[in-house]
């Protein structure tokens, strides 16, 4: 773990100190954007026009983020027309890897990098921030469009519609008010707010952030007991960004993260929706629990100094959830 200053690789775990035991996640660096003509995005540079075999995505199969870009390029069928590198689990001193000695780990496929600081440095020799997945890459350029997994997904749900992506919106203009509102308070109290809880080094944000996680985390029941996703019946980026916390929440932050007031298997509409959406064709596939449960209990030695990874949960998320049925 640590983060690249003017180009030279430091090793340092995250800064709580000035903080008050809070953890603070930065902002991504990198804001461009794909579109289907290459003109700006609402953020960043133009010149990123979507084509063939020129993007290219790394991600890490543990990371939360990274996996709704994988969701999305599995919905809409982009999987050959972006490629995907896959890091290793483990994130120690280097930060990510392109160790491929562990199931599915493939390297860097383009590089040959052995860390993917080397990738960002590629990008700019003097980057300073830190080094995250999922990295979206510009073959033709040679640099990082974005690491912004909020910015890809949006890209990956139209900019490729012209060049063979499946139909589906899943961020359609008549649900969008209602998808921005849901997503910043699930982003702020639920998909950080386990890693606020986890990294808090104070009692107070630990405190603060737990409470807030299972407040959402009821509020989120209620929804989900009026209609069967988040914005009504229609399933939305809204409900992939909630999914890639929920679905790692039993076999990890319950535990490694202290997120212990209750499981997702004790909310009888969470977990529906949980299975609900690993039950659709190609999602299962998508999650990678060797990957994860690694990832957070050998990465994090603040947290997990011995690196033993807990017995988790039975977890058998193909029981049948009856959502299709009772909200028909
Ligand atoms: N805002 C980013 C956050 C990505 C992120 O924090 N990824 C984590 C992995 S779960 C990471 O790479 N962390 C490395 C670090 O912070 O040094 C996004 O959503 O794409």
């Amino acid at each position: 773990m640590g983060q690249l200053i003017d180009g030279v690789w430091h090793d340092t775990w995250y800064d709580t100190k000035s903080t008050g035991g809070r953890f603070k996640r930065s902002e991504s660096a990198w804001r461009n954007w794909i579109t289907p003509d290459g003109s700006a995005g609402p953020t960043g540079k133009s010149g990123f026009g979507a084509e063939r075999d020129r993007y290219h995505l790394y991600v890490s199969l543990a990371c939360p983020w990274a996996h709704r870009t994988l969701l999305m390029r599995k919905l809409k069928g982009l999987e050959t027309l972006i490629p995907v590198s896959v890091v290793h689990p483990l994130m120690l001193e280097n930060g990510w890897t392109f160790g491929d000695d562990f199931p599915a780990a493939t390297g860097d496929d383009l590089y040959q990098n052995e860390f993917l600081y080397q990738l960002y440095l590629h990008a700019d020799d003097h980057y300073t921030g830190r080094v995250t997945v999922p990295v979206l890459w510009d073959k033709h350029q040679q640099t990082i469009v974005s690491n912004e997994s909020a910015d890809i997904i949006r890209m990956f749900n139209s900019a490729f519609d012209a060049l063979g992506a499946r139909a589906g919106d899943y961020y359609p203009p008549e649900l969008r008010d209602r998808i921005d509102e849901v997503n910043s308070w699930v982003y702020d109290t639920v998909n950080n707010g386990v890693y606020k809880a986890g990294f808090a080094t104070t009692q107070a944000a630990y405190d603060d952030a737990v409470t807030a996680l299972f407040a959402s985390l009821e509020r989120l029941e209620q929804i989900l007991g009026q209609h069967r996703y988040l914005t009504g019946s229609r399933l939305t980026e809204a409900d992939l960004r909630l999914w890639t916390t929920l679905v790692r929440f039993d076999p990890v932050y319950v535990t490694h993260f202290k997120c212990d007031k209750q499981r997702i298997g004790d909310y009888l509409n969470l977990s529906g929706f949980l299975r609900d959406i690993w039950q659709m064709p190609g999602i299962a596939a998508t999650v990678d629990l060797a990957h994860i449960r690694h990832h957070y209990y050998c990465s994090h030695k603040t947290i997990n100094p011995h690196g033993v990874i807990s017995i988790g949960p039975d977890f058998d998320l193909d029981e049948p959830h009856g959502r299709d049925e009772r909200f028909r």
